[in-house]
C-alpha cells in the first residue's frame, strides 16, 4: 500500500486531524521563513510531543545549516527533509536520516546521492516547493531503480492522487498545499482523510 506524508503541519489542530487519521510520515517546515508553515524550534517540540509516535516525524528544510541539522537531531525528528543545497560532507555525516528532495530537473544528478548509507529516501518535487504546482509525471519513468524510498510531491491532491500512484507508483506521496484550509492557516480535516484514502486505495 503507497504510503503518504502529509506536510506543513503548525498547530495542535492540525496535530489532533493527523492523529486521527492516522498518515505514514507528518512534515514540519523549519528555518525557513519565506514558508507561512514555518514553525519555531519551540513549537516544533511542542507539536512533536503530541504527535502519535506510529507517525514518522519530519523537519522539511532548504540548504540547512549544520547548526540547524544538529537542532533538528536533538529535538529528535526521524528524518530530515533537505530541499536545495548542502554539501556532500554535511550529507553524509548527518545524524537524522535523510530524505533528499531534488527538483524533477535533477534527475541525472540523483547518482551522486545513490551510495550514502543515512539517505533513506529521494523526494521528487516541483521547481518551487510547497507552491502547490505539479510537473509532468512521465518524467519520472526513465529513473534508475535504486534502494531508497521514493516520495512523489508537488501539488497532489485528493483528486489526483490515485492518477499519479497509478503512474509513478511511488513509496509514498506528499502533500502540503492540497489539503489545506482556504485561509490557509492550517490543516483541512475532510481534505486530509480523502487524500490518505485514495491514496491507500489507489490500484
Ligand atoms: O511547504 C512549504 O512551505 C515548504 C517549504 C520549503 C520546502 C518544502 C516545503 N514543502 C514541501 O513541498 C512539497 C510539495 O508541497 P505541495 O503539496 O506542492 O504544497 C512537499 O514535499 C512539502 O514537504
Amino acid at each position: 500500500m503507497t504510503k503518504v506524508k502529509i506536510c506543513g503541519l503548525k498547530n495542535p489542530t492540525d496535530i489532533k486531524c493527523i492523529n486521527t487519521l492516522s498518515p505514514d510520515f507528518a512534515g514540519f517546515v523549519m528555518f525557513f521563513e519565506k514558508s507561512h508553515r514555518n514553525i519555531s524550534v519551540q513549537t516544533a517540540q511542542e507539536l512533536l510531543a503530541l504527535l502519535d509516535k506510529n507517525i514518522k516525524s519530519v523537519a522539511v528544510t532548504v540548504s540547512p545549516t549544520e547548526e540547524q541539522l544538529e537542532q533538528i537531531h536533538t529535538l529528535g525528528f526521524d528524518y530530515v527533509q533537505i530541499h536545495g543545497k548542502i554539501s556532500e560532507k554535511l550529507l553524509s555525516e548527518c545524524k537524522t536520516p535523510v530524505i533528499r528532495a531534488i527538483n524533477v530537473s535533477g534527475i541525472e544528478s540523483i547518482g551522486d546521492i545513490e551510495n550514502l548509507d543515512n539517505v533513506k529516501g529521494i523526494l521528487f518535487d516541483s521547481a518551487v516547493p510547497g507552491s502547490g504546482k505539479s510537473f509532468d509525471w512521465s518524467m519520472l519513468e526513465k529513473l534508475p531503480k535504486n534502494k531508497k524510498m521514493l516520495f512523489l510531491a508537488g501539488g497532489l491532491t485528493a483528486d489526483n492522487v490515485a492518477k499519479a500512484v497509478a503512474q509513478v507508483r511511488p513509496f509514498a506521496v506528499d502533500v502540503s498545499s492540497g489539503v489545506e484550509l482556504a485561509d490557509k492557516s492550517g490543516k483541512d480535516f475532510e481534505l486530509v482523510r480523502a487524500f490518505i484514502e485514495n491514496a491507500r486505495n489507489s490500484k
